[in-house]
């Protein structure tokens, strides 16, 4: 597998200038746009919703953005996050009242769906409806905050995703989010992810010649795939 994706998590950006960031890192390499909804009710953090997505858009932003929903209840915003232009809109299934109607929503609103699983969450929730699904996340760390280490259990439950959604023969992406470094990332490419979300490490890794670009960590996250 080589189609591998990098996904900042703009949770970990200077939201003061969060247009401009979001321009460097793309500019530096990045491949979809992470962006972190949380809502103060389902985990304990409020940050950005469809208003700041939709300036994303009008700023010029056009690569994916992947609208990462950590809100309860989930289908009400699901329809503003369509019309503010998000490519990917995933939650948590134990957030929805019903799970199915959810994923639904999303593609009739022509985005990709995902489900999202915190580590605890059992795998269960995948059942029915693979047929729906885009994207799978595996959270490796509990939401709510950037900045927090990678729990090592989340490698056995990618193993156990990479499975279920090869013997699917679907093209459903394998996401995880949460403590991926230069120094992990090789390891959870081999668990089977394909699609890495990084905050922190890419954010706090600004190039020392330029204020304006993230090559080097966005090289150093490729250097390390490729050896994977
Ligand atoms: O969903 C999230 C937290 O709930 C973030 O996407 C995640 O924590 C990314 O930050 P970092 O790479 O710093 O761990
Ligand atoms: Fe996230």
């Amino acid at each position: 597998m080589s189609d591998f994706k990098i996904a900042p998590s703009i949770l970990s950006a200077d939201f003061a200038r969060l247009g401009q960031e979001t321009e460097d890192v793309l500019a530096s390499g990045a491949d979809i746009v992470h962006f972190d909804v949380m809502d103060n009710h389902y985990v304990p953090n409020l940050t950005i919703g469809p208003m700041v997505c939709k300036a994303l858009r009008d700023h010029g932003i056009t690569a994916p953005i992947d609208a990462h929903l950590m809100v309860k209840p989930v289908d009400r915003l699901i329809g503003d996050f369509i019309e503010a232009g998000a490519s990917y809109v995933t939650f948590h299934p134990e957030a929805s009242e019903h799970i199915d109607r959810s994923l639904q929503l999303i593609r009739d609103g022509g985005c990709k769906a995902g489900l999202v699983f915190n580590p605890a969450t059992p795998l269960h929730y995948l059942d029915y409806v693979m047929d729906k699904l885009d994207m799978v996340l595996l959270m490796s760390v509990n939401p709510g905050f950037g900045g927090q280490s990678f729990i090592p259990g989340t490698l056995d439950k990618l193993r156990e995703v990479r499975q279920r959604i090869d013997a699917s023969g679907r093209d459903i992406r394998l996401e995880v989010d949460g403590g991926v470094k230069v120094e992990n990332i090789a390891e959870i490419a081999r668990a089977g992810a394909d699609t890495f979300v990084a905050g922190s490490a890419v954010f706090k890794a600004r190039d020392e010649a330029d204020p304006h670009r993230y090559d080097s960590v966005m090289r150093a996250f490729r250097d390390a795939l490729a050896q994977r």
